[in-house]
């Protein structure tokens, strides 16, 4: 398993790797980035997802986010994205960083991921996302496989992470991804704890 970190997670603080694995090539190129947002509530032992209806990634589970906007935050975006699409609000914590790259693409997503423990207001399917609540019991046992959290219908590379969301260790990764038709296929991927606070968002 590779140490050295992958291009993208540059100034992202001290990182030390937790996962990598796949084709052992160059890392996918990309010309351009792209900023998204994603916000999960972890409650009473359960995370809230959302069944995502229509868009990129549909017919997946997700947390609620979206694109920033010019001129906001990525934590305003995840506070707007979060109401817009799940009907709450939260008082949100930066809990990592994703970098995602595909095949055919010059672009890259880069997802900032924000999480929080409470949150107000009632939980609202929108024209988006479908809400729904999943136990995280297994999860901090190492043993996401055996979890009700779908992670077979979520994105491939999300169960690498989820464990490090749902116990509040700070995370950032890459994953790139080539494609078989309208799927996405993990193809090279990096992860580790981020261990300098220098990467507040
Ligand atoms: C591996 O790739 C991904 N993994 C995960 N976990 N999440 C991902 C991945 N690629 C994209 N996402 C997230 C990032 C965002 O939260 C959504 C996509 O946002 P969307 O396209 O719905 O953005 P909106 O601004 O809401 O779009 P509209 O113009 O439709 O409002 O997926």
């Amino acid at each position: 398993m590779s140490s050295v970190i992958p291009p993208g997670l540059d100034n992202r603080g001290v990182l030390s790797r937790f996962a990598s694995g796949g084709d052992t090539k160059d890392w996918l190129p990309y010309t351009k980035i792209k900023l998204y947002t994603n916000a999960f509530i972890v409650k009473d032992n359960k995370v809230l997802l959302g069944f995502k209806k229509r868009g990129f990634g549909k017919g997946k589970y997700n947390g609620f986010g979206g694109k920033v906007d010019p001129g906001e935050t990525s934590l305003q975006a995840a506070v707007r994205e979060l109401q817009e699409e799940s009907g709450v609000t939260a008082p949100l914590e930066h809990a990592g960083t994703l970098f995602f790259v595909s095949e055919g693409e010059d672009w890259a997503f880069e997802i900032e991921i924000y999480r929080a423990d409470s949150y107000e207001g009632d939980i609202t399917e929108s024209d988006e996302m479908r809400p729904e609540w999943f136990s995280t019991v297994g999860v901090l046992d190492g043993d996401s496989q055996s979890s009700t959290i779908p992670f077979s219908k979520m994105w491939e590379s999300d169960i690498v992470w989820f464990p490090y969301l749902i116990s509040k260790r700070k995370f950032a990764g890459r994953a790139d991804f080539t494609r078989e038709g309208d799927e996405f296929r993990l193809h090279r991927w990096w992860y580790g704890t981020v261990s300098d606070s220098s990467s507040e968002q």
